[in-house]
């Protein structure tokens, strides 16, 4: 990893540089040469800009590593976060406001790109991030493991109910096979309950953002599925704690039947934990008595360090555009990534508004080139689910709500109600204390 410092931001032969965060991990091997490829483009095509890679390890995938990354002072000078980062990001004083600098002259594709998701990088009317990808979920589930079980894999379950009917089969055939997965540690446990929750109708926090707004019955009705499930008919396997990568491994190995998450989760169990494409599919999340209430959609971007020269704004901005939101080149160059074990064709990310040009040329480059059997998502994209934002700073109430996920994935006595309690009461005083 380069340094992460940007104190050699200009140097004596006028060019700019620029720390970027979050290059690939070596071992997405592909996705680490499309980036390198990409940093040597765009500088050929910049002279005067000079990228500086840093990985981070897999501590992208990780909420609290970045929120300690940001404590330590140690993010670079264009840093990618969560949708859910914005509050901590200007809590710790380190994100510089953009509105000024964004625009259709620095990013092209600008006036594309979903209002909403802007929306989720603003605060008081000012711009601190770009997105640069965003997802919804719903239930992904190993057609393979659904055939062998005697289940239907062109009919996914729609209700909880017939989530739990699946999962009994899928985990009766041995093996160490899970018939449906799920986390709880890292802050994915409160991540997971929060679309849980969106499915039953319910909301994390209440309308003023002032109080916690889960302790009732659609809370209740979340733990209790996932308490029947992994005690009354054990088929949620026995290892839990899982964090981010710990699932998709087990997908990875065959070991999972259903899951929920977001269609590049394919894309990492493929890339990163050997799995095969052929194997998933995905429909929509199930509701408790028929369609979900609401799914929950999420993605992630970057902002720009306090104290950056306008250069390095602008050089950060340029180079943003054109790894991650220009049709054709850098994350959508999707002719250089058909040949690879990379998917093209997934209802994702959806980062430009429905109509606009940039949208247009994104979906016909990625129907032109898609190496997914795109047939494996039509029931996830045919049955939209209305889409629901993480809530305010979500990480922090993530942590506390893995709690109450933990809680009934590893003690077969667990309370709900007194695991929504604490959870309740925990939420509203971190809220109380404005962090
Ligand atoms: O750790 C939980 C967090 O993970 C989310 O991101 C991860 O899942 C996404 C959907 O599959 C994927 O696009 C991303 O690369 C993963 O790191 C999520 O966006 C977070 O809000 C969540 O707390």
């Amino acid at each position: 990893a380069c340094s992460t410092k940007s104190d050699d931001s200009a140097d004596a032969g006028g060019k700019v540089t620029i720390t970027v965060d979050c290059q690939p991990v070596g071992a997405q091997k592909e996705l680490l040469k499309n980036w390198n490829d990409d940093v040597a483009e765009f500088q050929r095509q910049n002279p005067n800009i000079v990228v500086k890679s840093v990985s981070v390890g897999e501590q992208c995938n990780n909420p609290p590593d970045f929120t300690a990354r940001l404590a330590g002072g140690t993010v670079t000078d264009v840093f990618y976060g969560y949708m859910t980062d914005l509050q901590q990001v200007l809590d710790s004083g380190q994100a510089m406001d953009i509105t000024d600098h964004v625009g259709k002259d620095s990013v092209p594709t600008w006036d594309s790109v979903d209002p909403a998701l802007k929306e989720v990088f603003t605060d008081g009317g000012k711009l601190y991030g770009v997105p640069v990808k965003n997802y919804s979920m719903g239930l992904i589930y190993n057609k393979a493991l659904f055939q062998r079980a005697g289940l239907d894999a062109a009919n996914p379950p729609k209700t909880w109910a017939e989530v739990r009917t699946a999962a009994k089969k899928i985990s009766a055939l041995g093996g160490g096979v899970a018939g449906y997965s799920e986390y709880s540690a890292g802050n994915t446990g409160g991540w997971h309950f929060t679309s849980l929750l969106y499915s039953q109708g319910g909301q994390v926090l209440s309308a003023d953002g002032k109080k916690a707004d889960f302790n009732n019955p659609m809370g209740k009705q979340v733990l209790q599925n996932l308490k029947d499930m992994r005690y009354g008919d054990n088929s949620m396997g026995s290892r839990q704690l899982l964090q981010w990568g710990d699932l998709l491994t087990n997908a990875g190995a065959g070991k999972v039947g259903m899951f929920i998450g977001a269609p590049d989760a394919t894309q990492a169990i493929v890339s990163q934990f050997q799995g095969k494409y052929q194997d998933w599919a995905m429909g929509p999340l199930p509701g408790q008595d028929g369609p979900a209430k609401a799914t929950l959609g999420g993605g992630e971007g970057y902002f720009f360090k306090k104290g950056l020269s306008p250069e390095q704004v602008k050089a950060g901005l340029k180079w943003i555009a054109y790894q991650k939101l220009t049709p054709g080149k850098g994350q959508f160059d999707y002719v250089r990534a058909k040949p690879q074990n990379y998917p093209v064709g997934l209802p994702q990310p959806l980062l430009f508004t429905n109509g606009s040009d940039a949208q247009k040329q994104e979906l016909d480059l990625r129907k032109a080139n898609a190496n997914v059997d795109t047939t494996n998502f039509t029931a996830f994209e045919a049955n939209p689910v209305p889409i629901k934002g993480e809530p305010r700073n979500a990480q922090a109430i993530y942590a506390v709500l893995d709690a109450a996920m933990s809680g009934v994935l590893t003690n077969p006595n667990a309370n709900v109600d007194a695991l929504l309690k604490t959870a309740e009461d925990k939420v509203n005083q971190l809220l109380a204390a404005g962090s």
